[in-house]
């Protein structure tokens, strides 16, 4: 029997890549959570564009693409990001252009951004961008982790921490919460998340246990479990 390529189911058509944002405050671990969670994989990673200056050891292209806020302003203009916003002094921004060519190829795509660009994907993106809030396990630790990491002047600091605390009781607008206390279960939190959003392309008759795994742990950082006074805490703490 001939088939019509009308005829194929939608499963066994060619999947879309995944888009998947992480998001969270500075300095809670989302670049190092991704390293880990990505390493093997062939997950396309955006590369975004910032009018900040590089750090010792940052590289052009890969870390970021350094531009000058002229060069910044005129991709605006041009229509050229998926989401771009100001942050503490800088502008940052996702160029939509390999997003979309990734995704429409099949490959899942990660984006590692602030809390209001992570907002301008999902009222773009709708349903398909699977919004992940990486949370701090207090305000104490992800201070901490920031003086640790020694990018910032003590001043710089300071004005990241207020802009986490306002970052941190957005959470619930996001699908997911990832609470980065343990890298380890962190990074396997991640894993089962896009594990389910994949099985959630086919049937669920095709389900393989691992898939039906990932979709139980997934349930369990649905972020509507969170509630205003959880938030409160992790501020205040
Ligand atoms: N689970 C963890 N436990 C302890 N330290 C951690 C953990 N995750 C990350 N760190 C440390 O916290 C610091 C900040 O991590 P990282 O640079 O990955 O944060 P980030 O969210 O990507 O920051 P930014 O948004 O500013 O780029 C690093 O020094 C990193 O080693
Ligand atoms: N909205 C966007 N935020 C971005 C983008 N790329 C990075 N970021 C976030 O900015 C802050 C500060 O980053 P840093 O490298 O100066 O520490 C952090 O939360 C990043 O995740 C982007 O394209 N858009």
């Amino acid at each position: 029997m001939t088939s019509h390529p009308s005829a194929i189911p939608l499963h066994h058509a060619a999947r879309r890549g995944l888009l998947i944002v992480m998001t969270g405050a500075s300095g809670v671990g989302k670049g190092t959570l991704r390293e880990q969670w990505l390493t093997g994989q062939d997950v396309f990673y955006s590369t975004s564009w910032t009018t900040r200056e590089a750090r010792p050891g940052e590289r052009d292209g890969v870390d970021y693409v350094f531009v000058t806020p002229a060069a910044f302003e005129a991709k605006v203009m041009a229509d050229g990001f998926l989401e771009h916003a100001s942050f503490v002094g800088n502008s940052y921004g996702t160029p939509i252009e390999p997003i979309e060519a990734a995704l429409s190829r099949g490959q899942d795509v990660v984006l590692e951004i602030e809390v209001e660009g992570a907002m301008q994907v999902k009222a773009r993106m709708g349903d398909e961008a699977i919004l992940v809030f990486i949370m701090p396990p207090s305000l104490t630790e992800l201070r901490r982790r920031l003086e640790g990491r020694a990018t910032e002047t003590p001043e710089r600091i300071e004005k990241r921490l207020a802009r986490a605390r306002e970052e941190i009781r957005e959470a619930h607008e996001f699908r997911f919460v990832v609470v980065n206390d343990d890298l380890d279960r962190a990074v396997e939190g991640l894993r089962a998340i896009q594990t389910a959003e994949r099985a959630r392309q086919i049937p669920e008759n095709e389900w393989t246990p691992e898939d039906r795994a990932a979709r139980l742990r997934a349930d369990t950082l649905r972020s509507y479990a969170l509630s205003d006074a959880d938030l409160q805490r992790v501020v205040e703490s």
